[in-house]
């Protein structure tokens, strides 16, 4: 299997809106104001395989998104053909109009995603349940032929009894595909279902937990999350 290293670098420049409120913050509480450079990543290196699963976690605004982002990028610059099931386009037509160029296609792909009862085929995506709406999004994916899958904010509004069997058929799936698949979520509780090959935590500030599972290494990245 194909190994790709990646190499993330992110930091904002932030330049602060000098309002009469913003002034009295500033003041209060003896803030600058001046353009800083907020640093998120600074060289975290990832190595990642083809076909791997990728489980990131941590903290609201520890910078789930922007590995996520970045990695989109690299990777598309790669050439690789990736998607975002977030992104991916339905219509106000029945579910089995939306999939596929023939039926029996379609039907294969919707029995991959746990999509098998009949009458739901009928249905349009709005008549749907959340979970459903993410099997239909799913099996979209499947039909795209992307390579790498990105999921942010990952089933992040499902109840976890559901949350859990969708992670759990979704890994089974891009495995099958040969997929890679990269997903980030504040919940901690998908282990266990996705079986990630690497499992990447990112920690207050700046401390990064990766596991590797094929590597058998348990990595502590100390980055420079500061500011400057
Ligand atoms: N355009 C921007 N300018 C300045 N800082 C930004 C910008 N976008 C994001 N940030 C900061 O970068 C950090 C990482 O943001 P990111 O969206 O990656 O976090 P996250 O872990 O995905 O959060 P959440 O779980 O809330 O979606 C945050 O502290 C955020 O405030």
């Amino acid at each position: 299997m194909a190994e790709r290293t990646y190499l993330i670098n992110k930091h904002f420049s932030t330049e602060v809106e000098r309002t009469e409120r913003v002034l009295e913050i500033a003041e209060a509480f003896g803030l600058g104001l001046d353009e800083k450079d907020f640093v998120v990543f600074d060289n975290l290196e990832l190595k990642l395989r083809d076909g791997d699963v990728i489980y990131i976690t941590g903290q609201s605004g520890s910078g789930k998104s922007t590995i996520l982002n970045e990695l989109k990028k690299l990777m598309t610059q790669d050439g690789l053909k990736v998607a975002d099931i977030d992104k991916t386009l339905m219509t106000d037509q029945p579910i089995i109009d939306q999939l596929c160029p023939t039926v029996s296609e379609a039907l294969q792909i919707f029995s991959l995603v746990g999509l098998s009862d009949a009458n739901l085929y009928l249905r349009k995506p709005k008549e749907l349940s959340d979970g459903q709406r993410y099997r239909l999004k799913l099996a979209k994916l499947i039909e795209s032929g992307a390579q790498v899958w990105f999921a942010d904010e990952f089933l992040a509004v499902l109840d976890r009894v559901t949350a859990k069997n969708i992670a759990f058929n979704l890994q089974k799936i891009a495995r099958k595909c040969g997929a890679t698949l990269i997903v980030a979520t504040t919940h901690t509780d998908l282990v266990d279902d996705l079986a990630p090959d690497i499992y990447i935590l990112k920690r207050y500030r700046e401390r990064i937990d990766i596991q590797n599972v094929h590597d058998d290494e348990y990595k502590k990245v100390e980055s420079e999350f500061d500011d400057k």
